[in-house]
């Protein structure tokens, strides 16, 4: 049995990681992990979430012992720290945090020279069979092509634009041969050019409970493609992290995606 420890276990997707980890028949939970500050520390998760075991209560994330995977879905400051305790015990890492800029993962990359981690923007089985789809679009039609991502989600979301439609962007930027911090265009309220077709422009909507909706359009004159897919449950990723923390197991040291877990590439 793959012993989980959840970070952030009050959180959003936390109580989905928590019940996900209770209800595979290949994992157990071994720890819900909360702040040291928190106003939950030894409250019984089963209180926030009645799907989850009834034995289990929230722990101080500086006591982590007995676990075989950690999962991480935070936010930067706390994945950095929660990244320290799972090198320093040696225990392979999941994550899903996204809003992370290139010193964090330069500290990623440098963490998976010794523990195993498999860190993706979207543990969802269709985002991950999306990213290849993209890339076979951006290919195809011809010179004549506009490229744009849309995002929806709910309105607690604070990065922007969302981690998924970034992995989407450098997806496509990848197989153009674009650099993608040349070609990506988050703001066209200060451009006063046409559109060039070197370039990926983002646009993003936040509101009410949308769990995550991305679209990918592919638009040429006479015809356009749009690559849409939808989130309607947490647990679509907290399953996915769950799965991918099964396949980590006697994995050697590296930084893996959800790629690798779903043999997509
Ligand atoms: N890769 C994927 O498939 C998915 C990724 N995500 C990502 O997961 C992350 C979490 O999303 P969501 O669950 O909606 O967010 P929530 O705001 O609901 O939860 C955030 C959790 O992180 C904890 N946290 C925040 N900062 C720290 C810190 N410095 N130290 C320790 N714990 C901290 C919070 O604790 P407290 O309550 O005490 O503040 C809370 O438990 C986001 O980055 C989101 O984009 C979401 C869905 C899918
Ligand atoms: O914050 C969320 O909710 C989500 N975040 C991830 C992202 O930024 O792409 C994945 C999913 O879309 C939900």
């Amino acid at each position: 049995m793959n012993r989980i420890g959840v970070f952030g276990a009050n959180g959003r997707m936390g109580l989905a990681l928590v019940e996900a980890a209770h209800k595979n028949n290949h994992a157990e939970l071994g720890a819900a992990y909360v702040r040291s500050s928190s106003p939950l520390l030894n409250i019984a998760v089963n209180q926030l979430n009645s799907a989850a075991p009834a034995t289990i209560n929230f722990s101080d994330e500086r006591s982590v012992t007995n676990i075989d995977v950690l999962i991480d879905f935070t936010l930067r400051a706390g994945m950095r720290e929660h990244l320290k305790t799972a090198v320093a015990q040696n225990i392979p890492m999941v994550i899903g945090t996204t809003g992370l800029d290139s010193d964090d993962m330069l500290a990623l990359q440098t963490a998976a020279k010794q523990i195993p981690i498999v860190f993706a923007r979207n543990y969802s089985v269709g985002v991950n069979l999306l990213l290849n789809l993209v890339q076979t679009a951006a290919t195809k039609f011809g010179d004549d092509l506009d490229i744009e991502i849309f995002e929806a989600h709910h309105r607690h979301k604070i990065d922007a634009p969302s981690g998924t439609a970034l992995a989407i962007g450098e997806a496509i930027a990848q197989a153009k041969g674009w650099d993608h911090d040349e070609v990506a265009v988050f703001d066209r309220s200060k451009i006063e050019t046409e559109k060039s077709q070197n370039e990926i422009g983002y646009s993003v909507l936040r509101g009410g409970d949308i769990v995550g909706e991305h679209t990918a359009y592919f638009a040429t004159s006479g015809e356009r493609l749009e690559l849409t897919h939808k989130a309607s449950s947490r647990m679509t990723f907290a399953l996915g992290a769950v799965r991918a923390a099964g396949w980590l197991k006697n994995k050697p040291a590296g930084l893996y995606d959800m790629q690798d877990v779903l043999d997509l590439k």
